[in-house]
């Protein structure tokens, strides 16, 4: 078992990861709440596969499960709502803590729902997609997308403890493991050239769930959000919207899609960071043979790379322009971007111009890439 600590003052956690640790929920949910009844919040797939275990593991407690629709389109209002109802209807406290058991979608919602019961209540990420593991559940970024784009309503609210049990991953498709693969890949992008080297020659073991690499992988994912999130837990100073290393371009892409089972997150994150390399390789400030070898390296894992893969029409770019004015990174002074001197280091630029992103995209979308191995 790994433990890997979150430190924020008074909001600090903990990220228990390793096989079997739904099996020890009961005693870990023990110490941090004093009610004997949890709300249980999942998707129907999830729920399938794992509920009964987690439920196994929370002996002494009375289990309520919330079982909702899979998909991020549950990441809305009305899905909100729904949840937000249920919780007061089961007379929850502020010292009581729900548990999001699943992806990014349950984990977002229902940290975004725990935010705002009665002011802000406890909750427990149990990720279970390799997305959830080594991004989504840690940092306390929680929310919904909306009719104008992508994570547009929201709330920073940390959860008490991760629990992320890597046996969960024996069940996750393919594409779902690959779609983890851009968020763990993204953490060496931005500031670790040895664990993005690291990546590259393991990333085939890693999509075959070999158990150590898995392991390190989740661990040292979950190392670097935490230094990051511990420096700027609310995006302040510049140093955590580098974990949006691809996201302006990727959420862009999501939108377009809308929001569809076309494209998952990690997939338009995936083409997003390629996108965010080829932007900085064309504005010479990294060499265009390393931009080129990321692209490469995705599609060499039969993961997409160019914006026309998942569908995006040709003429998409002034649409997609029109998106990232919704980005949350924007201010009075423009839209910042980050990008890249070379993997390994990232940085926010706060002086690109819209035009030369749309001039940029314009290019981007009239490669049309051979067709790539099925997920
Ligand atoms: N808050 C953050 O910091 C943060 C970070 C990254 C992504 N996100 C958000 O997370 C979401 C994407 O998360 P995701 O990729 O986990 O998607 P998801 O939650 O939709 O899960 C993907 C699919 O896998 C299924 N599934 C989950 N666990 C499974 C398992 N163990 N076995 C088999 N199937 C399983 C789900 O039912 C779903 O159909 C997006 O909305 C994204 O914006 C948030
Ligand atoms: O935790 C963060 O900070 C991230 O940016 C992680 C991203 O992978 C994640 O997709 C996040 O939800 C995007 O944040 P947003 O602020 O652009 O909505
Ligand atoms: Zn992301």
């Amino acid at each position: 078992m790994i433990e890997v600590p979150v430190a924020l003052n008074d909001r600090s956690y903990r990220i228990a990861i390793g096989p079997g640790v739904l099996a020890s929920a009961g005693a870990r949910l023990s110490a941090l709440v004093k009610s004997r009844r949890v709300a249980v919040v999942t998707d129907e797939t999830v729920a399938k596969l794992h509920l009964e275990r987690l439920t196994a593991g929370l002996s002494g407690f009375e289990v309520i499960p919330i079982i909702l629709p899979a998909g991020e389109t549950t990441k809305g209002f009305a899905a909100l709502e729904a949840l937000v109802d249920r919780l007061l209807e089961l007379e929850v406290t502020r010292s009581d803590a729900v548990i999001a058991l699943g992806g990014g979608v349950i984990g977002d919602l229902t940290g975004f729902a725990a935010s705002i019961v009665k002011r802000g209540m406890g909750f427990v990420q149990v990720p279970t997609t390799l997305l959830a593991m080594v991004d989504s559940s840690v940092g306390g970024k929680t929310g919904i997308n909306t009719k104008a784009g992508k994570n547009l309503v929201g709330a920073f609210h940390q959860p008490l403890a991760v629990w992320a049990d890597l046996d969960c991953l024996q069940s996750l498709p393919e594409r779902e493991m690959k779609a983890g693969y851009a968020e763990i890949v993204k953490y060496g992008l931005i500031s670790d050239p040895a664990f993005y080297e690291w990546c590259l020659a393991n990333a085939e073991r890693l999509l075959a769930k070999d158990a150590q690499v898995l392991a390190h992988a989740v661990a040292q994912s979950c190392r670097a959000k935490a230094a990051i999130v511990a420096a700027d837990e609310r995006e302040t100073n510049d140093i955590r919207a580098l974990l949006n290393l691809g996201h302006t371009f990727g959420h862009a892409l999501e939108a377009e899609t809308g929001f569809s089972s076309r494209l998952l997150h990690g997939e338009a994150v995936g083409i997003g960071m390629a996108q965010a390399l080829r932007f900085s390789a064309a504005a010479k400030l990294m060499r265009k043979a390393d931009a080129d070898r990321f692209t490469r390296h995705l599609q060499s894992l039969g993961m997409m790379a160019w914006p026309r893969e998942p569908g995006i029409a040709a003429d998409a770019a002034p649409r997609l322009i029109a998106h990232m004015r919704q980005d949350k990174k924007r201010t009075a002074e423009g839209l910042p971007f980050i990008l890249a001197r070379g993997p390994g280091d990232s940085f926010l630029a706060k002086d690109v111009s819209l035009q030369s992103v749309e001039a940029f995209l314009a290019a981007d979308l009239s490669v049309q890439p051979a067709a790539r191995k099925a997920a």
